[in-house]
This record gives structure tokens, C-alpha cells and sequence, in this order.
């Protein structure tokens, strides 16, 4: 039977996920006060969710950067039987993990009754999956994404995944003030995250705000937008200057690569033609303007010697750019995203407004093809990982495009299925192996973001963030069924094959027999330090680099 705690954060995700979450967390934070006031809170060894961490999710306990940071009791468990598979190596064995922390993996580890047993037998235990890409409680087009820390969390620990990082939109063009904010949209955090921060101007304020945000506040990334005209997206003179930037601070520069003057001109070119609806959307920023701006974005990368991560590839154009910088020896890393993976344009033509605006996003879905030739690089490691811009918007958010595709909100949901689709789609079908879907999930994410093996591996010393996935049990993705408070859903009525049975996040187990068990504050904030492996030997090709100039040459003086 469940402890009477475990009932309340039930309770809890039951309440949160009906959408009142201010007047839930209000109520939740009550209880957990007067309870501890009363002391009547008991704290046994099985149970995790104890108004300690409660109180440390709320900025009381230690803390990183004023981000949530929480630690309290955590239950001994044993994962016994399964495959554990790693990134570079699989093997059967067991998984013990106390505090939090893997202590040991090796086959037949005897344990005491305290330890709380998980069978694994036939299954595969691997890391919990990192999504590098979201926008969780994000002001965009005029409303904020429906999903927000804590309900985007929840849909993720459920979907297998126990990390993401989002991107923070400075507010007024401050960093720090988009940081303060998203350290307050972050505070019900029920699982680890991370943040790169957006670029969406340019002046000596900003360039001294990168530095503090990467070294003092745990970011190392920046993402520069060459598309959205007239809202976040900069100049190529600002985007070199960032990039330069990025170089010196050790930092990843990342880019959301469409040529934005060219998509506005098919905006126009478009609503001209009186195609005014969603299929407008695609039909204006063909992949062609992917490509340009990809190969653009690399150009100038290449030009300042820094590495780029190019977000969200959803084209052959795009690809294309991305393999010749690679064959050429440029440090250059793409993204898919799942639902440039396995979807097609092909709803946006939906007669349904409402069906077909549920697949907006940018860059747009492209004709099928483009999404098998990204499978396909993902097996050759052309594209090294994959994410998934969880950007969810319900169907009355949609609708603010009803009569105009430029105003329907850009994004679509993907945080809570990237996991599942991912091993249907790819290792069920024989295109890569069990080991490179931990690698294209989790372990290439950490080694960029410079985060493993703390994560991205099931190592001693790597944080519990570990999943048991059922090879032989289906799923079915639906809006009925999902996390996301989203009441619409891209994948609707998809199934597969490979079920996330079990999610430990934190050295907790979040999600079991189909029930989540999460907790508003348990989530920490994970710091990214700079100068990760992306810039091993940057130095040496800068001093070869001018040593090839042979310049300046010396001249004698001019005698006239
Ligand atoms: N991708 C999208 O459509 N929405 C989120 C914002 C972005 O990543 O461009
Ligand atoms: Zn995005």
C-alpha cells in the first residue's frame, strides 16, 4: 500500500495536471507547512517525498545559483537482472544506488531488506534520456507555452527522459533578467535541468552578461536566432560578434538556422496568394532557407574557429551543410528533432483547422523523405543526438492563427514521446543498435553540454537517473493518456513497440506501473561548465591557422 505521502504527491500530480497549478502549489505548500509545524510528517526509509524537500525546492535548502537544489533522504534501491547498457558497452548485472548516486554495477549484488528491489530480468536498463532542446513556460507569440517546469517535467519522467535543458529568452534583451525569471518559473522543478540562454541583441551590456552567465551562473551555451524578423532574430554582423564571444568564453554557440528575411518575403508572397492557413506555414520557408542559413551559420563559425550546434535539423538542405563542414573537419553538431524524425507537412493541408495547426512549427515539418534521410545520418553519425523543441501551445492558442498562419504559435509536444518513438522507430527497425540509442538519447548530450559522467551513463559515481525499458511492451501515444497539459497531441494514436517501465530520476523512483510520483522542488538545477571537449585543440588550430598566414610580411621602408 502506498505511504500516506506518496498518496499526497499522487494527489498532487492529479491536481496539477487538471491545470490550476498556482492554486495546487498553494495548497501543497500549506500542507507541507503545517505539517511540519505539527511534526507529523513521518520520514521512513521507503519514503522519498518529505516536506524537507519540499521546503529545499523552494529556494530554503542549498542552492546553486538561487535555482532549486534539493536533498533529503533518498531510498536505497537495487535494479536487478537487467541489461545495462552504456553508450560504449553492455552487460547483465546489477545496479546498486544509494544517496542519489550509482554506487556499483556488476553482476549478483547481495543487499540487505532495506534496499528496495526493482526486477529488470529481460529488460534494459539504461540512462535516463536528456532532451537538449525545450521551452518550458515560454513567452512566445503573444502566450506562453501550456507546459511549464513542473507539468513538462512530469510528461518527460513518464516518457523516460530525467533531463533537459531549456532555453532562456532574456527579457528586454537582459540576460540576467531572463535568467532571474527563469530561475522563478524553474522553482517547481520535479526533475534536473539544465539552461542555454538566447542572444536576441547585441551591446557591450550583453557581452559582459555572457560572462557572468557562464562563470557564475552554470550556462554554456547561447543560442542565435536568423529567423523570427522583428523579434529574436540578430543581424550576421551580431551573430559574429557572438560567436566571437562564445569562442573566448569556451561556450557552445547554437543556431536556429532559417534565413529570416527570406521567410518573411514568402510570408508575404503567401498571404498575397491568399494562403492564409496552415499549409502557408511550410509553403513560405521551404527547406531551401534552411539550408542557406545552416550553411551560412557554419560558414561564419568556421570563419571565427569555434564549434556550432545548428538546433532542430529538419531538412536534406540543412543535413547536406552539416556533412560537408563535418568532412571538411569543422566542429559542427546537428540536431533532429523527433518530430522532424517521424512526421511529415502532410496534416498542415488538413481541412481541420485545428488538426492541422496542431503541426506548426519552425523550422516547418518538411515532404516525406526528409525525415528518413535525418534517420539515416543519426545511424552514420552525421547528426549525433537528438532533442525535441517540446513547445506546446493548446488548440485555443493555435487559434490565434486562425486567419493569418503567421500568428498561429510556432511548436509542437514532443518532451514526453522523443523516448519511445526513438526506439520504435530506430533500434526496433534494426537501424541502430541498443548502445547508440543511449549515445543519440543521453550520453552524446552530457559530453556536449560537459555534464558527463555525472549523467548521460549508468557509471559508480553517475547520478540514479536511470530507466528499465520493456522490449517486449507496447505503447500507444495518445491526448488522452499523455502528461503534457497540452489538450492536443502530434502523435496521436501512434504505437510501438519498447515501454518505459520505470524511471528513477535523482536516485527516485518517479514513475512505476503506470503511475508518476513527482514532486514539485525535487528537480535541480545542473550547472554546465565551459570549455567542454568541442574545444580540445581550438588553440592549436588558431596558432597553425596563423601561422599559415605568413603575414605581416616585413618590408623595408618605401624610398621614393
Ligand atoms: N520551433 C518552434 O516552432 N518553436 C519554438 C521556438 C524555436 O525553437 O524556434
Ligand atoms: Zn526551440
Amino acid at each position: 500500500m502506498a505511504e500516506p505521502q506518496q498518496l499526497q504527491s499522487r494527489l498532487l500530480w492529479r491536481i496539477f495536471n487538471r491545470r490550476s497549478v498556482t492554486v495546487a502549489a498553494v495548497l501543497v505548500r500549506l500542507l507541507s507547512t503545517l505539517s511540519l509545524l505539527f511534526l507529523i510528517s513521518p520520514i521512513s526509509e521507503s519514503n522519498h517525498i518529505t516536506s524537507e524537500s519540499y521546503y529545499n525546492g523552494l529556494g530554503y535548502g542549498d542552492s546553486d545559483c538561487g535555482m532549486s537544489s534539493s536533498s533529503s533522504s533518498w531510498p536505497k534501491l537495487l535494479i536487478r537482472g537487467g541489461t545495462v547498457v552504456n553508450a560504449h558497452h553492455q552487460e547483465v548485472a546489477d545496479v546498486y544506488v544509494e544517496d542519489g548516486i550509482v554506487v556499483s554495477v556488476k553482476p549478483n549484488i547481495q543487499v540487505h531488506d532495506d534496499v528496495t528491489v526493482i526486477d529488470a530480468t529481460g529488460k534494459y536498463v539504461m540512462p535516463g534520456g536528456i532532451d537538449p532542446h525545450t521551452h518550458l513556460a515560454m513567452e512566445f507569440m503573444g502566450t506562453v507555452t501550456v507546459d511549464d517546469f513542473f507539468s513538462g517535467q512530469a510528461a518527460a519522467l513518464a516518457g523516460g527522459t530525467t533531463m533537459h535543458i531549456d532555453f532562456v529568452i532574456p527579457v528586454n534583451g537582459s540576460l540576467t533578467a531572463g535568467f532571474e525569471a527563469y530561475k522563478v518559473k524553474a522553482k517547481d522543478s520535479c526533475m534536473d535541468y539544465g539552461l542555454h540562454m538566447a542572444i536576441t541583441k547585441w551591446d557591450e551590456s550583453v557581452a559582459r552578461d555572457m560572462e557572468v552567465m557562464v562563470k557564475e551562473r552554470g550556462i554554456n551555451s547561447f543560442k542565435f536566432f536568423l529567423a523570427y524578423k522583428d523579434a529574436l532574430m540578430i543581424s550576421d554582423e551580431l551573430f559574429l560578434q557572438g560567436l566571437k564571444k562564445c569562442k573566448s568564453l569556451g561556450a557552445l554557440a547554437m543556431v536556429h538556422a532559417e534565413n529570416g528575411d527570406a521567410v518573411a518575403e514568402g510570408q508575404k508572397r503567401m498571404m498575397e496568394l491568399g494562403i492564409t492557413g496552415p499549409e502557408g506555414h511550410a509553403l513560405s520557408r521551404p527547406p531551401e532557407l534552411e539550408g542557406e542559413a545552416t550553411g551560412r551559420a557554419i560558414h561564419l563559425a568556421g570563419f571565427v574557429n569555434t564549434p556550432l550546434y545548428v538546433v532542430h535539423v529538419m531538412s536534406i538542405d540543412a543535413l547536406d551543410e552539416i556533412a560537408k563542414a563535418k568532412r571538411s573537419g569543422q566542429r559542427v553538431i546537428g540536431e533532429p528533432v523527433i518530430s522532424g524524425l517521424v512526421l511529415d507537412d502532410s496534416k498542415l493541408w488538413d481541412p481541420d483547422f485545428t488538426t492541422a495547426s496542431m503541426y506548426v512549427m519552425s523550422p516547418p515539418l518538411r515532404k516525406s523523405g526528409h525525415n528518413r534521410a535525418l534517420q539515416a545520418a543519426l545511424t552514420t553519425g552525421v547528426l549525433q543526438l537528438v532533442g525535441t523543441d517540446h513547445c506546446t501551445f493548446n488548440s485555443t492558442q493555435k487559434a490565434l492563427g486562425i486567419d493569418d498562419f503567421r500568428k498561429i504559435p510556432n511548436g509542437v509536444n514532443g518532451i514526453e514521446e522523443r523516448m519511445h518513438l526513438l526506439w520504435d522507430s530506430m533500434v526496433e527497425s534494426g537501424m541502430i543498435s541498443v548502445t547508440d540509442y543511449v549515445r543519440i538519447t543521453s550520453t552524446e548530450c552530457a559530453r556536449i553540454f560537459n555534464i558527463y559522467p555525472r549523467k548521460g551513463a549508468i557509471l559508480a559515481g553517475s547520478d540514479a537517473d536511470i530507466i528499465v525499458l520493456n522490449p517486449n511492451s507496447t505503447f500507444e501515444l495518445s491526448a488522452t493518456s499523455h502528461h503534457s497539459r497540452s489538450d492536443t497531441n502530434v502523435y496521436e494514436g501512434r504505437t510501438g513497440k519498447g515501454k518505459v517501465e520505470v524511471t528513477i530520476a535523482g536516485g527516485r523512483v518517479v514513475w512505476r506501473h503506470g503511475e508518476l510520483n513527482v514532486v514539485p522542488g525535487s528537480g535541480r538545477y545542473i550547472e554546465m561548465p565551459p570549455f567542454g571537449h568541442l574545444f580540445d585543440g581550438i588553440d592549436k588550430a588558431d596558432a597553425s591557422y596563423l601561422s599559415s598566414l605568413h603575414a605581416p610580411v616585413k618590408r623595408g621602408k618605401v624610398t621614393t
